[in-house]
């Protein structure tokens, strides 16, 4: 079987009484979207708080690239090519379109320490943020201001702005979480194509989405993994009609 890109090893994470995940093991195989879904805080975000590292396990390990990254910082993991795109946007509204991808390419460059006016002149950086605009669909906005652009656009450019990191993996926590049918539509058919480049790991309540682009899914309930397979497996098995689906069994 071909080695994952990444996986997880019995994550376990406790808020005081509450176990939010518990011994949770998955795997990211390449070209694959591996869907992660589950009811509302059955522990999905925690997981991926663990995965970038913003979350510390309890037990368990993360491991990317062959590598056990446990105890990496969300920066260097991001630095390995860990492209992660939020629930809650990060963008910079008074910036442009451009502006804000140019500050991911810093970040990838290991130049944050440069001001964003000299980087914008870096013909590298500056080269290859357009390139990932131009990846996404957003090449004529490029200009504007980010905070004019509509949701569905700055969700594609979060998407840009992650790409200037040449990510390995994605990990995408909602992305279509306010997305109206075409922008669900153009952001779907952009994961769709983005999956060749590095595997999706997606976290998404949109099930027409998730089974419309899932390879495999993994069900969380009550932190724990009820189920990993197929979308049909999935779609058929009955611990996940009865916990997630909503129906009697
Ligand atoms: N920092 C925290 N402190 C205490 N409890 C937390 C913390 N973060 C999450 N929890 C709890 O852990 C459980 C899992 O939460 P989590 O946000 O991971 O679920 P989720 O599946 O992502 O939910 P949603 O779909 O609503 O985003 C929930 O009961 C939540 O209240």
């Amino acid at each position: 079987m071909t080695e994952p890109v990444l996986s997880t090893h019995a994550l376990t994470k406790r808020f005081g009484a509450l176990v939010a995940n518990e011994a949770v093991s998955l795997d990211l195989r390449p070209g694959e979207v591996h869907a992660l879904i589950g009811p509302n805080g059955a522990g999905k975000s925690t997981l991926v708080g663990q995965i970038c590292g913003a979350i510390k396990p309890d037990e368990g390990r993360v491991q990317f690239l062959g590598r056990d990254v446990t105890e990496q910082s969300t920066r260097t993991r991001a630095r390995s090519g860990l492209g992660r795109t939020f629930q809650i946007s990060a963008l910079a509204m008074e910036d442009s379109v451009l502006q804000n991808v140019v500050l991911g390419a810093m970040g990838a460059a290991g130049t944050v320490w440069h001001f964003l006016r000299p980087a914008m002149k870096d013909l590298t950086i500056r080269q290859k943020a357009e390139q990932a605009l131009e990846r996404v669909g957003l090449s004529d906005l490029a200009s504007l201001r980010t905070g004019e652009i509509s949701h569905g656009q700055r969700r594609r450019l979060e998407v840009a702005v992650a790409l200037t990191l040449s990510p390995k993996a994605f990990v995408m926590d909602e992305p279509m979480a306010g997305l109206g049918a075409e922008g669900t539509r153009e952001l779907t058919a952009l994961l769709d194509e983005l999956r060749q480049e590095a595997p999706i790991l997606l976290v998404e309540h949109d099930m027409d989405v998730v089974f419309s682009l899932a390879d495999r899914i993994t069900v969380l309930n009550y932190g724990r993994v009820i189920a990993t397979g197929s979308t049909a497996e999935i779609r058929s098995d009955p611990e996940v009609r009865r916990a997630y689906l909503g129906e009697e069994s």
